[in-house]
């Protein structure tokens, strides 16, 4: 089977990415904050960056699966523009008296304009350039610049609405509002897209595994920047601002009934935008090696395994203290080393705020890392591990590094 993910550090074979688009560019400083940026980005210099990190992929012989293409790709089958038509075009968000005409303009675009809008989003004004005048009051009411589909500059951050574990994938219900339609276009590239159809949800004939049911799974959201494969038949989660226990529980049920994994670590995150997700305070960089944001401290975790019936799961309670046993364990290792860089708690918190704990493994002990958490990246190399650093200027804007910005569709064990 092609597509798995056997760990977080093992050889990277596979990726999704997206590179930054129309959605960047539809930002504003009226906008950015609830699109869940912190600012507006640079986005020529953007691309760059994107591009950049791209390069620093392709050198290391991972092959690249562009969002964008496979959307293109997706939306060219009937079924699968229907779905995400039906799902995105609702008259509760537009009204009733306007959903036939939105809907008959989108589906008269060729399947390259349509992907842009979907990712980019459409105005008003758009749509009514392409002859879409509904006679509704909703439309009538609108500005002619407002977002009849809102842009989606978060798609870039690939890692979040899907999520390999091991040989299936999840496809993540979204905390935000911002991010929700993420998860129906992923719903459709993986349940439609050529590469991925044959193989959905039917591990039994040589396919993977589907381990959610996507924005059906609402209100257990959970998003893959949470998740850590840890290998070995664990998984690490956060459970924090985006990913609720419930999701947590319903994954692990799924797991442990196929035998995917056996032991799943939730860690008990502060629910705060600076810690949105695990991957934004802690990432694995080796075998057995972690980085960690100094100013996290330790928190309270449960290790869940399978119980003496498929319905039942046994948990076990650890104190903050037993965090790193706990992960430990679940790997089979006596300990792991937890790398936190030497400085202020000023420059700490700020390394951390700009990405500095989102290392993405290429394969055990060699990481992508933005350049400018200087210090960070010093201490990891002093501690053995190789950084090959990108610059992220704009993309971090977004607040997302080079594990938020990929989503793994392939990778080996440890
Ligand atoms: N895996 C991650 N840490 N992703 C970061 C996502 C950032 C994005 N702006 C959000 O707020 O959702």
């Amino acid at each position: 089977m092609t597509f798995h993910v056997d760990s977080e550090v093992g050889r990277l074979r596979q990726v999704l990415l997206h590179k930054p688009d129309l959605a960047l560019k539809r930002l504003t400083p009226a906008n950015k904050d609830a699109f869940l940026f912190d600012d507006v980005l640079w986005v020529q210099r953007a691309m760059e960056e994107h591009e950049e990190f791209q390069q620093v992929l392709r050198s290391r012989g991972v092959v690249i699966h562009m969002l964008d293409d496979l959307l293109r790709e997706t939306v060219e089958i009937p079924e699968a523009r229907k779905h995400i038509l039906d799902a995105v075009v609702d008259e509760r968000w537009l009204g009733p008296v306007a959903i036939d005409d939105i809907r008959n303009t989108l589906d008269g675009m060729d399947s390259a304009t349509l992907q842009v809008y979907l990712t980019g989003g459409i105005t008003k004004g758009e749509l009514a350039e392409l002859g879409c005048a509904p006679q509704s009051v909703t439309f009538h009411a609108m500005g002619e610049h407002d977002f009849i589909l809102p842009p989606l500059p978060n798609h870039l951050f690939t890692r979040d609405p899907s999520c390999w574990v091991y040989d299936g994938v999840a496809i993540n219900a979204m905390r935000r509002k911002a991010r929700m339609r993420e998860t129906v276009n992923m719903e459709a590239v993986y349940m439609f897209h050529p590469m991925f159809a044959a193989g959905f949800d039917r591990p039994e004939q040589g396919g993977f595994h589907c381990w959610t049911p996507g924005h059906a799974a609402a209100p257990a959201t959970m998003e893959g920047g949470d998740v850590l494969v840890l290998g070995r038949g664990a998984v690490l989660v956060g459970m924090s601002e985006r990913t609720r226990p419930q999701a947590v529980e319903m994954l692990a049920r799924r797991l442990f009934r196929a035998g995917a994994a056996n032991r799943i670590v939730a860690v008990d995150l502060p629910k705060a935008r600076a810690f949105m997700h695990l991957d934004t305070v802690m990432t694995m960089l080796d075998e057995g090696v972690f980085t960690q944001y100094a100013g996290l401290g330790m928190l309270p975790a449960y290790t869940i395994e399978p119980g003496r019936t498929a319905k039942e799961l046994r948990f076990t309670d650890h104190p903050p203290e037993d965090m790193h046993k706990a992960i430990a364990h679940a790997l089979d290792l006596p300990e792991i080393t937890v790398l936190s860089a030497e400085q202020d708690v000023r420059a700490a918190a700020r390394e951390q705020w700009d990405d500095g704990c989102n290392g993405l493994a290429l394969e055990p002990g060699v990481v992508v890392a933005y350049d400018r958490n200087t210090t960070t990246n010093a201490y990891l190399r002093d501690h053995g591990i190789e950084v090959i650093t990108i610059r992220g200027s704009e993309l971090g804007r977004g607040r997302g590094g080079p594990r938020c910005m990929s989503c793994p569709l392939e990778r080996d064990g440890i």
